[in-house]
């Protein structure tokens, strides 16, 4: 794809900061809007245009303001158990949010937008892998407030001839170019591990040991951050005007929690504290992704599959953060 004006939003958390990564080292020209609300001003990448404040308020003003040839749309509230206490955080934060920015993109005339769907928008499979059409039954007010917007999306490319893709995440890891996983409140699997290896945290409480899976915790398919950022390339570049691709995207294994605990175990070559409690609301058994259609029509190639090769990136990062984890623990 030759040199394009992107704006991201989202581009000061995790994934929105490693794909702007990406899109930099591919020579595009990148602008970030955030609030920092959860990402972190520092995360965003050198480089980068950054434009600090609401999307709702901003996008209109930015996309109208000069052309850009897309939108990659990151900037959400994820937490799943978080949404199922204040569901209005995601009705307000994603779905209006996303809305005023869907608006902005149509009034501009801007032609391309991908978006950041989730596992969550399925809930509990009848079977696994997950493939794209499998009935959609969100467990939660996140899965139910992503499934809202990847309709409104479908019909706005119908309607507007907007060429659009929703990439369905499963479990997002590792890191990549200096930019990992560094929350304010963290409350994912891999670097709450990682962070009891590293004596921040004195052990991981593993949510569900009844589940009916092999070992009663629940199983989840990571896929690398790196791996997910080029998807989104990808994506920017076969999308087509008017069609609105939805696409999977996982390694296509599962592993329960206390697998993801004894990778961590091996990678770090510490013993990690482990501490049985309730299950999670909000929580399904089992996520895993067929992404067939996004190898076959995107043509992504995952490159960094193995697990333990994500837990060893992610504790690159997490031991980087060092002393700066112990102190915000404080
Ligand atoms: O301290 C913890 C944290 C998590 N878990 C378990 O580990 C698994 C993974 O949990 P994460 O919080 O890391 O990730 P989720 O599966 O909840 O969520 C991820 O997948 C979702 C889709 O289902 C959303 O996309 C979300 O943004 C993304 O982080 C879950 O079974 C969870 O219950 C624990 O046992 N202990």
């Amino acid at each position: 794809m030759s040199s394009v004006r992107l704006l991201v939003t989202g581009g000061a958390g995790y994934v929105g900061s490693v794909c702007t990564t990406v899109l930099l080292e591919q020579g595009h020209d990148v602008v970030v809007v955030d609030d920092l609300s959860t990402g972190n001003a520092e995360a965003v990448p050198t480089g980068a245009e950054f434009v600090e404040g609401d999307i709702a308020a901003v996008a209109d003003e930015l996309l109208s303001g000069s052309r850009f040839d897309g939108v990659l749309h990151f900037g959400a509230q994820s937490l799943v158990g978080e949404s199922v206490e204040f569901p209005e955080k995601y009705w307000q934060g994603n779905v209006v949010t996303t809305l005023a920015l869907l608006e902005a993109v149509r009034r501009s005339g801007t032609p391309r937008l991908v978006f950041s769907s989730t596992a969550a928008t399925y809930g509990e499979p009848d079977s696994v892998p997950i493939t794209e059409d499998a009935p959609t039954r969100p467990t939660n007010p996140y899965g139910a407030s992503k499934l809202a917007i990847d309709h409104a999306i479908s019909s706005y490319a119908h309607a507007h001839g907007l060429a659009a893709t929703s990439l369905r995440y499963f479990n997002v890891a590792g890191a990549y170019g200096g930019a990992g996983e560094n929350r304010v409140v963290e409350t994912h699997l891999i670097p709450l591990v990682l962070q009891v290896a590293l004596g921040v945290r004195d052990h991981i409480s593993v949510f569900g040991t009844d589940w009916p899976t092999k070992d009663g915790t629940a199983v989840r398919d990571y896929i690398h951050v790196k791996d997910l950022a080029d998807a989104h390339v990808l994506a920017l570049t076969k999308s087509e005007p008017g069609r609105h691709g939805i696409y999977n995207l996982g390694s296509g294994e599962g592993f329960t929690v206390r697998e993801v605990i004894s990778a961590c175990e091996r990678v770090t070559g510490l013993p990690i504290a482990a501490v049985d409690a309730p299950r999670r609301a909000g929580d399904p058994a089992e996520l895993i992704a067929s992404s067939s259609r996004a190898i076959s029509e995107l043509g992504w190639n995952p490159q960094h599959t193995d697990l333990d090769e994500i837990v060893s990136d992610a504790w690159e990062f997490t031991r980087s953060l060092g002393d700066r984890l112990h102190a915000a623990r404080r």
